[in-house]
């Protein structure tokens, strides 16, 4: 039997498995042909039938006092501020059925922060307990900008950083997701069939929505006289820089977004921040319309009772010791970019938290019983000294965030700087040298925690004029030229392109296609915006690349691996020469290569203003003879100067 998922959506409003042939008649043929086809028997349908009776046996046991309801447990934490819709229903709700929730996030920063972990945990409790969990990034609603609680609009970001934007938080939501699935499976949840996630975007519905359908939709049912009377719209009209259309129908937007999401993945809830009350309240609002006015009796969602009608709830905001909400707009963020905020900092952060806060932190931040947090808060008071509760509060966040290995190696390393007040050989107490951070972890498949640095800078006349194997070997993702070439043969890596297609890709639809051995000019195609390529290899080794003129590249400072001019031979070349005028002394020169094997840098830390020399992995020929002449020259200038002293 063939059967797709818009059929699976059908059946779980009463209309029984469809086959493909019924589905044309029912669903439009724009959408048809959007649906993706997904061959299912019997067996996902008893699957189906099973989890539905578990879920309906869990729900006796929350009547009965056995488990306890999802609702009442976000509550007991203390994720719950604001309410939309009455809490009764809500709870009532979460007993009877497997709803999904959704938190969406604008791209309107390069990394999301820890402000943003406040809404998704609850969100990630839900997806432990079996309901759907979906984070949305709001690839189309960013290019707009929520207003809410703004006196001046937010300014424009070109398309081109939006998409670097948007890639990066795709690959940071996929982190979170991991590393969500081992802290489930470490606090003891097993995973279920019947368990879903996802990453949506609302461009893929905002790219080809029709605005004539949503005016017609939801745009004749909402009042005018409502939509001014809201705060947001009342104050940026009278205290700040004035409403745009556009602003003004911000609102409307992201409550399209939940009747998409509702239609396609059962989301009947949204969390957001407490600053998204007045979104999600006109968001009911205007998927409650967009429903009732389905012309399409097939495609009608169901509104049986209150049961079926959107809720959601806001949780607090996350602000600073000053007060002010932790965000990009504040100006205070703590970003979840191990790039932008080091490990490091991140876990200092929180091991920092007064006393007062910890365990209220304890209960939002982490997924430890609320019994262990009590015990560990008991400990804590015996000596608040030794800041127990806080070094377990920064354990766990940065568990969720980076992953237990980074959050392990992070916690001795605080622990040997603070503790016995020492450094320790080899100890990250600053962000990677330059260069280091686009390099994967030597001996270690490329994982969402260990991933190199995503973001980075090319200069033009390496992109439009260099081979794509020169391009791989600049990013960090081949160790050499040679490399390149042969992950270029191989297809081995992937280019940010038109779905299916050798063309462009839609700036903000993350889409790939395999690279092969081109010429320089077909690079130049998959340019997005003309500045931005995006390549990747493996599923998580993903480089986000601006182009920028050659000038502005020098003026930075920046170099990369194969620069004309700025190689290995030519440094040693330099160096040769300089040793031979007497120009630089025998140590001066080994200092330089001992200390910077390996790494770029300007000549800085060994005190002179002459750069340090760069070794790719693979030494050429012409390399290893001009080290050859190198050392030569410096045992020379060594036997000279030690019979000097003598
Ligand atoms: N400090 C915070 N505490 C709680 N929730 C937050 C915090 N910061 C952001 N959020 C929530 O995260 C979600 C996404 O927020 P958004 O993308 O607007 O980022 P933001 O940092 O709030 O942006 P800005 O500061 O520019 O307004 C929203 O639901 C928002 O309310
Ligand atoms: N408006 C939200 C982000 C968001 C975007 C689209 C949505 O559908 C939901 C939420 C914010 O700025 O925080």
């Amino acid at each position: 039997m063939a059967i797709t998922t818009a059929s699976r959506l059908l059946s779980s409003r009463g209309a029984g498995p469809v086959c493909h042939s019924c589905l044309r008649v029912l669903v439009p043929t724009g959408d048809y042909a959007r649906i993706q086809k997904r061959y299912i028997g019997l067996k996902y349908l008893a699957k189906v039938d099973e989890a539905e009776k578990e879920w309906q046996a869990r729900a006796v046991k929350i009547n009965e006092g056995e488990v306890q309801n999802t609702w009442d447990m976000l509550q007991e934490r203390g994720y719950i501020k604001d309410m939309a819709g009455s809490e009764d229903i809500i709870r009532e709700l979460m007993r009877r059925k497997r709803i999904a929730a959704y938190v969406g996030i604008d791209p309107t920063a390069s990394s999301m922060h820890v402000g943003h972990l406040l809404p998704l945990m609850p969100l990630f409790w839900m997806y432990m307990h079996g309901y759907g969990a979906f984070t949305l990034i709001g690839g189309a609603t960013a290019k707009i900008g929520d207003p809410t609680g703004r006196l001046q609009s937010r300014t424009a970001i070109s398309r081109a950083d939006m998409t670097m934007n948007m890639t990066k938080i795709h690959f940071q939501l996929k982190q979170l997701w991991t590393n969500v699935e081992a802290q489930a499976r470490r606090h003891g949840y097993q995973k279920q069939w019947a368990w879903s996630r996802g990453i949506k975007n609302n461009n893929a519905w905002w790219n080809s929505e029709p605005m004539l359908e949503i005016l017609k939709r939801v745009g004749t049912s909402l009042r005018m006289g409502q939509m001014l009377s809201r705060d947001t719209v009342k104050q940026k009209m009278t205290k700040g820089d004035g409403m745009s259309f556009a602003e003004f129908t911000y609102p409307l937007m992201q409550g399209w977004d939940w009747f998409k999401l509702l239609g396609s993945e059962h989301v009947q809830m949204q969390i957001g921040g407490s600053d998204q009350y007045g979104n999600i309240i006109t968001g009911i609002e205007v998927v409650k319309a967009a429903r009732a006015s389905e012309p399409d009796p097939a495609l009608q969602l169901p509104a049986n009772d209150q049961y079926d009608d959107p809720v959601g709830f806001t949780v607090p905001l996350l602000t600073d010791s000053s007060g002010a909400k932790f965000g990009k707009s504040a100006g205070n963020a703590l970003w979840l970019d191990k790039f932008d905020t080091s490990i490091f900092d991140l876990y200092g952060y929180f091991v920092r938290r007064p006393d007062a806060d910890v365990e209220r932190l304890l209960r939002l931040f982490t997924f430890l019983p609320l019994d262990v947090i009590q015990k560990t808060m008991e400990e804590h008071k015996l000596d608040e000294s030794k800041r127990v509760a806080q070094h377990l509060l920064a354990y766990e966040t940065v568990a969720l965030i980076h992953g237990e290995h980074e959050a392990t190696k992070v916690r001795l390393e605080h622990q040997q700087m603070y503790g016995k007040r020492q450094l320790v050989p080899g100890m990250r107490t600053e962000p990677a040298a330059p260069g280091d951070e686009y390099k994967a972890v030597e001996g270690h498949p490329t994982t969402p925690n260990n991933k190199p640095r995503v973001d980075m800078k090319l200069p033009e006349s390496l992109i439009m004029g260099k081979s794509i194997a020169n391009v791989l070997y600049a990013a960090g993702l081949a160790s050499s030229k040679s490399e390149g070439h042969r992950l270029a043969v191989q297809e081995a890596v992937y280019i940010g392109a038109a779905a299916g297609q050798r063309r462009v890709m839609h700036p903000s639809q993350l889409s790939f296609l395999s690279v092969k051995l081109w010429f320089p000019q077909e690079t130049q195609k998959y340019l997005i915006e003309g500045k931005v390529l995006i390549l990747r290899k493996g599923k998580h080794n993903i480089r986000v690349i601006e182009m920028i003129p050659d000038e502005e590249y020098n003026k930075l400072g920046l170099t990369y691996p194969g620069q004309p001019g700025k190689g290995a031979v030519r440094m040693l070349n330099e160096r040769l020469k300089r040793i031979k005028a007497g120009l630089d002394t025998h140590d001066e020169v080994t200092a330089a290569l001992v200390a910077k094997q390996g790494k770029k840098d300007t000549g800085e830390a060994d005190g002179t203003s002459y750069p340090a020399i760069v070794f790719p992995e693979e030494k050429s020929r012409q390399q290893q003879a001009m080290e050859a002449k190198l050392d030569e020259e410096l045992r020379k200038s060594k036997n000279s100067s030690d019979s000097e002293s003598w």
